[in-house]
């Protein structure tokens, strides 16, 4: 061939690999743009760490589940992921009727009557309430995931006597707020059927809808019958102290992506308001106390772990890790470089202000960095929105969907808080 010709050829050659290495540049870089988009509130996490079971065609998301929501075992915190992931894709969520505040008329067996009618037929489910089988599949529509969670019972027994103190009768006749005097001898101070008994003795299996009253000494068959029930009714039973790896199953479940599960740890108290380790001694005695919920927790705390090695224990720690690094990754774009939960009376942004049970319980929040508004914030005010405001929110959003007004629904009713200026001598 000729030299110019093998020229014009080798030309001809360079031109295609330049053009080629153009659009797999050009391809990469778009990618890295859509992903940086994705990145800017609930990073994508890819490659999921978990393959799709084999043979599983790729599933939809699931959309429709009924959580319920026990008390004192972090239900706030998965309640919380629940309502965002239904505003982000504009589910119904069932929120009670007012009258019911913002439980379902808690400690009363659920009914379909305590549902507000703008919240109906709903999709979402995650309120307080007293489990009642027939009126929630009269309520959800079929199809829907029922899940639970449950918590240690000595933890879980420590943290309902701190924050019931003052409501439940049982707790305060005893002296000095003490939970050793109380543990010591509960039936000096416990009364079955008065109100709000069931803080002070086998909460887990009250709100299950079982009789807390029942001791699996005297009846053995009775926790066997309630544990079947749970299991008949319930896909997923999650653990409080396995939180990360609780999630990790339950997007796997509902066929979620691990952002849609990215928390911000809600309704913890503070640490002068809580034991900083329960004695082995006071543990066993709020577990023979309540029995009822230490058979329970074993039964599926056993099976929970059973889960798990069937999804793979290494993948689900893989996922679990991935999941907790991308939520500090969240914290610190929400709340600042160091995301601090902060005592209610440090917190200025009023709809991040959580509840406080008494004056000797301190409940902790997040609070938005000054001066910051706009649709990132008002993720991050989700992320961290108590459950009262946010049920509130949710229940005036719906409302106003329901009555066709279109304007979107403030999130905001105060405007973020401005930095605080030094405080003049004196004041
Ligand atoms: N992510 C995560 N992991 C583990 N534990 C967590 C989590 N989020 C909340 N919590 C703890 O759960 C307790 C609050 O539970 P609830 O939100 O269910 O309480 S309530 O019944 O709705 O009042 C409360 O426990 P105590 O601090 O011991 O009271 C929270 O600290």
């Amino acid at each position: 061939m000729p030299p110019v010709l093998q020229r014009l050829q080798q030309a001809t050659k360079m031109s295609r690999r330049k053009i080629l290495l153009l659009v797999l540049g050009c391809s990469t870089l778009s990618l890295l743009i859509h992903q940086g988009a994705q990145l800017s509130w609930y990073p994508k996490l890819f490659p999921l760490s978990c393959p799709p079971l084999q043979d599983s065609p790729p599933r939809p998301k699931h959309m429709t589940v009924a959580f319920l929501k026990t008390h004192k075992t972090a239900g706030t915190t998965v309640q919380n992921i629940l309502f965002r992931f239904a505003e982000r894709h504009n589910l119904t969520v069932a929120l009670p009727h007012p009258s019911c505040e913002h439980q379902f008329c808690y400690p009363r067996n659920f009914s379909a009557h305590f549902v507000h009618p703008a919240t109906r037929p709903p999709h979402v489910l995650a309120s307080h309430l007293r489990f009642d089988r027939a009126e929630l599949q009269r309520l959800m529509p079929p199809g829907t995931v029922y899940v639970t969670i449950l918590r240690e019972p000595a933890a879980m027994f420590e943290s309902l006597f701190s924050y019931y103190n003052q409501y439940c009768p049982a707790f305060r006749r005893v002296p000095n707020a003490s939970l050793e005097a109380f543990l010591r001898a509960p039936e000096a101070y416990y009364r079955a059927g008065e109100h709000f008994a069931m803080f002070a003795h086998n909460t887990l299996a009250y709100d299950l809808g079982g009789d807390n009253e029942r001791s699996p000494r005297d009846d053995a068959a009775y926790l066997a019958g309630l544990i079947r029930q749970v299991e008949e009714v319930f896909s997923l039973v999650m653990i409080a102290e396995y939180f990360d790896e609780s999630l990790v199953l339950l997007r796997r479940l509902l066929a979620w992506d691990l952002d849609d599960v990215l928390y911000a740890r809600l309704n913890a108290r503070a640490a002068s308001s809580r034991l900083a380790a329960i004695p082995a001694a006071l543990a066993r005695a709020a577990r023979s106390w309540n029995a009822l919920d230490a058979g329970l927790y074993d039964h599926f705390n056993a099976t929970f772990w059973r889960r798990v090695a069937s999804a793979g224990r290494a993948c689900v720690e893989r996922e679990a890790r991935e999941l907790r690094e991308a939520r500090e990754r969240l914290l610190r774009r929400c709340f600042g470089d160091e995301p601090v939960l902060r005592p209610a009376a440090q917190i200025r942004t009023k709809q991040l202000q959580p509840w406080q049970p008494s004056r000797k319980v301190d409940i902790m929040g997040y609070d938005l960095p000054s001066g910051r508004a706009g649709p990132a914030t008002e993720a991050c005010l989700k992320l961290a929105m108590p459950e009262v405001q946010y049920s509130s929110y949710l229940l005036r959003k719906q409302k106003r969907r329901g009555g066709m007004r279109l304007r979107p629904e403030p999130v905001l009713d105060n405007p973020p808080p401005r930095p605080i200026r030094a405080l003049r001598p004196g004041h």
